[in-house]
C-alpha cells in the first residue's frame, strides 16, 4: 500500500527526511514514533499528498500521492495541526468532512460524538473550542472518514484520560476493518495496546526500525550485572553505580555468561530504540 524509496524532504536549507525507505502492507494500526522535530508530521503530509517530497520514490495505492485527487480521496490526514477555519462550528466541520470523504460513516460519526460527549461543542466555533474539543473533532473526522488509509498526527493531544480511552477503543475496534492507520505518537505506553507495528523515524531522517509489536518484547531481554561485557547489538538501558543493565536481542544474549536475564518490557524496548535512533 505504501512504498517509499530514498524519500527526502528539505525545507529551504533544512534537511528533514534524508532517505526514507518504507514498505507497508494494507491493514492494521501502525505507530510512527520519533523524537521531536524528526519529521513525523512531514512524512504523514507527504504520504497524504499534502506536502511535496524533495526527491525519491513514493507510491501510495500504487500512485504518487502529491496533489493526486484519487489518492487524497482514499487518505484522511487529521491531527493537532489540521487548519480548520476558525469560524466554522463543529457541526459544519463534520458536514464538510461528510462531503469530502466518499466513504463517510454518518452513524459512526454520531456514535463518536456521543461517546466523546461532544454534542455541545458541535455548535461552538472551532476557534473557541478547547484543545481537547479540537482534538476530538479531528478524531471524529479521521475515524468516520472510513478512508482506507487514515493518518492521525498526535490525535490525542489535550484529551483527558477518559476521552483517550474512548479514542483507543474506537481505533482498536476499527483495526480489523481492513483499513490502515498510521498514528504519529509520543505515547508509547498507551498506544502499545493497539499498535500492530512501530515505525521509528530516526534523527538522521530515515526509518531506523520497523518492528512488529507482537514480537518486539520477545526479541529482547534485559541483562544486568555489576559489569557487563561489551555487546555490539545492545540497546543501552539505565546503568547505576554497581549495576549495569542493557537491553539485548535474545540471540546476542545467549552467549553472555552468568548475568541476570529478565523479560523485556515493550516500553523499555521502544524507549531504548528511540534513544538510539
Ligand atoms: N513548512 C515548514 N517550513 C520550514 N520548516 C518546517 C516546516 N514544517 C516543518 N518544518 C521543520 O521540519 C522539521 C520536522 O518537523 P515535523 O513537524 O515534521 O516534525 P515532528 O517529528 O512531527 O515533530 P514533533 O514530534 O515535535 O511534532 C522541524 O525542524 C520543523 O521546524
Amino acid at each position: 500500500m505504501i512504498t517509499a524509496r530514498n524519500l527526502t524532504k528539505s525545507y529551504r536549507k533544512k534537511d528533514v527526511l534524508t532517505g526514507v525507505d518504507l514498505d507497508l502492507e494494507a491493514g492494521g494500526i501502525h505507530g510512527l514514533l520519533g523524537r521531536n522535530g524528526v519529521g513525523k508530521s512531514t512524512l504523514l503530509g507527504i504520504i497524504g499528498g499534502q506536502i511535496k517530497a524533495s526527491s525519491g520514490e513514493l507510491r501510495v495505492f500504487g500512485e504518487q500521492p502529491w496533489d493526486n485527487a484519487r489518492v487524497m480521496d482514499a487518505v484522511a490526514l487529521t491531527g493537532v495541526d489540521t487548519p480548520y477555519p476558525g469560524a466554522w462550528s463543529g457541526a459544519a466541520i463534520l458536514e464538510a468532512a461528510g462531503l469530502r470523504y466518499p466513504r463517510w460513516d454518518e452513524d459512526g460519526a454520531r456514535s463518536l460524538v456521543d461517546d466523546f460527549a461532544l454534542t455541545g461543542a458541535l455548535e461552538t466555533r472551532y476557534s473557541f473550542m478547547s484543545r481537547g474539543q479540537k482534538a476530538m473533532i479531528g478524531i471524529v473526522v479521521g475515524l468516520a472518514s472510513c478512508a482506507p488509509l487514515t493518518l492521525l498526527d498526535e490525535p490525542y493531544v489535550g484529551l483527558d484520560t477518559h476521552n483517550r480511552r474512548v479514542f483507543y477503543e474506537h481505533l482498536l475496534a476499527m483495526g480489523e476493518s481492513g483499513r490502515t492507520f498510521i498514528v504519529a505518537t509520543h505515547h508509547v505506553h498507551e498506544s502499545a495496546k493497539v499498535l500492530d507495528s512501530f515505525l521509528i523515524l530516526g534523527r538522521d531522517g530515515r526509518i531506523a526500525r520497523h518492528c512488529n509489536a507482537a514480537d518486539v518484547a520477545d526479541e529482547y531481554v534485559v541483562l544486568s550485572a555489576p559489569a557487563l561485557p561489551r555487546i555490539d547489538e545492545a540497546l543501552d538501558l539505565r546503568g547505576s553505580a554497581g549495576l549495569q543493565r542493557a537491553l539485548v536481542p535474545r540471540s546476542a544474549a545467549a552467549g553472555v555468561g552468568v548475568v541476570r536475564k529478565d523479560t523485556a518490557d515493550l516500553d523499555d524496548v521502544i524507549g531504548a530504540m528511540l534513544e538510539a535512533s
